[in-house]
């Protein structure tokens, strides 16, 4: 993996990040959107109408086209992001998005599922509550200058996950051997009640270990 740095103030970033905040406010747009199609009771003749209308929208913004979405950075501020990630991106409608916390033990986050992430009836969908995991695990890796792939994740489902509510999420490294990064972690109401927990292998890449290093102290 390879990290660029954003353009500063002062090299005329700060067009770049004007554009870049637009869209995160449009991506949260469009969550709310997917929420409101979930949930929606109009009638029939209001869906055709509202389906044509994001039609357009929909070309308008495919009129100037990237070919992958925005991929991994170091911000002005510093700190490193992936704001096309599919879980933390802010930028990418489909993310949360995650915003997790190093702390002293690994990472933390306070995650709100939606409507949309809908599995069993009224819950989360456990395919979704297993990719938070799996970013937040290789976040922890990550912050503790392990950067790597997931290549295994075991998930053990204790209760329905709700949404609509913060739940409290965390992780940390708990075995290291070479290029693998052993994490555990869980999902869990805020009073305590483990709702899902897991444990991750996590493998840095031998082209990664560069951008590992680089990547710890800016999580
Ligand atoms: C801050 C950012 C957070 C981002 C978090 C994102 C998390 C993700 O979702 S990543 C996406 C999902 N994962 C993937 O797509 C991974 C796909 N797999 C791969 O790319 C590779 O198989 C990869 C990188 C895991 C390992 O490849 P490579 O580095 O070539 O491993 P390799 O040299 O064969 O093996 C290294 C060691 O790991 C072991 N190993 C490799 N794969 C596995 C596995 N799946 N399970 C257990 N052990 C394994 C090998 O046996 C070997 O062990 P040892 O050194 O003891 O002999």
């Amino acid at each position: 993996m390879t990290v660029e740095t954003a353009a500063t103030e002062e090299t005329g970033g700060s067009d770049r990040e004007s554009r870049l905040a637009a869209l995160g406010v449009l991506a949260e747009q469009v969550r709310e959107l997917m929420d409101a199609v979930v949930l929606t009771d109009v009638a029939e003749d209001e869906i055709a109408r509202v389906t044509e209308e994001v039609a357009v929208l929909t070309e308008r913004l495919r009129a100037a086209r990237r070919d992958t979405p925005l991929q991994p950075e170091i911000a002005p501020d510093g700190s490193f992001r992936h704001l096309g990630n599919a879980v933390a991106g802010d930028c990418n409608p489909y993310a949360l998005p995650l915003k997790a916390e190093v702390t002293p033990d690994g990472v933390r986050a306070e995650p709100t599922f939606r409507p949309m992430h809908e599995g069993p009836p009224n819950s989360v969908h456990g395919g979704v509550t297993a990719m938070i995991l799996d970013h937040l695990f290789g976040t922890a890796a990550a912050a503790a200058g392990r950067l790597g792939m997931t290549a295994s994740l075991t998930v053990r489902y204790r209760r329905p996950t709700p949404y609509g509510r913060p739940l409290v999420a965390d992780a940390a490294v708990t075995r290291t051997e070479g290029r693998k990064t052993w994490v555990d972690g869980r999902i869990a109401t805020p009073d305590g009640t483990v709702l899902v927990e897991a444990t991750g292998l996590f493998i840095t890449p031998t082209a990664w270990l560069p951008a590992s290093e680089e990547v710890a102290d800016r999580v």
